[in-house]
């Protein structure tokens, strides 16, 4: 019964994940010009991509780098897009051995964009024949087992693998050497945000009053994803609680019921500072501990909740652990604990 139960909580989870994607793919821009923001990348992109079309050659590959959200996967399709490639998606987690690589290498076409989402988590012979494939335009087909078994060399033909990683530190050397460009994507300020909430509501048929798009924007944790999420929260409250219109009251109201503070935190980003304040008592904390006491993954910990209380100066980072800041005591409503030495005075 319970695991019916599991099973059932299960399904509508992924359910609600597809919904999400659905969602979020129907608002993603298709051409570079509609990209917000990452104006360095956008630059830099640009320029590669123009090369490539004078001269009629496959573009470098590139590797985009940066927290989850900031829009990689859109750039990778706006690579595509712009240079008029047919574009194949994959993983590093959805590529467990060599032959799986091997299998989706062989039936790349000339010209083709491969995509490699969270390519740091790619098996280490996968990305030592991704090297060659990515330099020689080559791939070595083993066929036979054990003593018996042969490579046979397989030519590819030249096509760009677009690689994104949300932990540019765990690639190794090599694998990077092969990217011809690397674009590092950062988080997004209020007002680029607000331009994407703009546009955003304009395709969702959203009436979102200027205002409401400050709000919703100042409290995205600096990242589009998170923006176009909270923009259809707020537009369900607008239309089930209020007037239809997502206005700033629309906005604070809906955020409140989803547990978004007035910094943008939320549930796990206040587990995390409340974990390190009240039970670590302000740290040093390793990763590891952290995580265990919020009950998650340590990359998620890293990759999601961290970057983001780091820059708002609420965590900082140590070589003895994590450290609360004042500002974290602050942000809680809590005193921190005073400093050793003057208990006694
Ligand atoms: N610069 C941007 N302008 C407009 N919308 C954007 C921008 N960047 C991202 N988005 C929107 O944010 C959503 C998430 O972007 P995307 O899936 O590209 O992020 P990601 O970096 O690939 O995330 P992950 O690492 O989790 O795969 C998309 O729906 C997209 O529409």
């Amino acid at each position: 019964m319970a695991e019916e139960r599991d099973d059932l909580a299960q399904l509508t989870s992924a359910e609600a994940d597809e919904i999400e994607r659905a969602a979020e793919a129907a608002l993603r821009p298709r051409r570079l010009a509609e990209f917000v923001g990452q104006r360095v990348v956008r630059d830099q992109l640009s320029l590669v991509l123009e090369a490539a079309l004078a001269r009629r050659r496959p573009p470098d590959h590139v590797l985009l780098a940066g927290g989850p959200g900031l829009g990689k996967t859109t750039l990778a399709m706006i690579v595509a897009s712009e240079v008029g490639a047919a574009l194949r998606l994959t993983s590093g987690p959805a590529i467990q051995h060599a032959g799986d690589l091997a299998a989706i290498l062989s039936s790349v076409q000339e010209n083709d964009v491969l995509f490699i989402d969270e390519i740091h988590r790619l098996a280490r012979p996968a990305e030592e024949m991704l090297y060659l494939a990515m330099e020689d335009f080559r791939v070595d087909v083993v066929v036979g087992k054990g003593a018996g078994a042969t490579a046979i060399p397989l030519a590819l033909p030249p096509f760009t693998v677009v690689g994104a990683t949300t932990r540019a530190g765990l690639l190794p050397a090599p694998l990077r050497d092969r990217f011809g460009f690397t674009g590092y994507l950062d988080f997004y300020e209020v007002a680029e945000l607000e331009q994407v909430l703009e546009r955003s509501a304009r395709l969702l048929r959203a009436e979102l009053t200027p205002a409401a798009g400050a709000e919703i924007a100042s409290r995205s944790r600096g990242t589009p994803r998170i923006a176009n999420r909270l923009l259809r929260r707020v537009q369900d409250w607008a239309q089930v609680r209020g007037s239809g219109v997502a206005d700033v009251d629309a906005a604070r109201a809906a955020l409140e019921v989803f547990e978004v503070d007035e910094r943008g935190l939320d549930r796990l980003d206040r587990g995390v500072l409340r974990a390190l304040c009240v039970r670590f008592r302000g740290g040093p904390v390793g990763l590891g501990t952290l995580a265990v006491a919020v009950g998650e993954e340590p990359e998620t910990v890293e990759t999601v909740a961290e970057p983001f209380l780091v820059r708002e100066g609420l965590i900082a980072r140590t070589p003895r652990g994590r450290v609360a800041t004042a500002e974290a005591w602050a942000h809680l409503g809590l005193e921190p604990p005073a400093p050793p030495d003057t208990l006694f005075s």
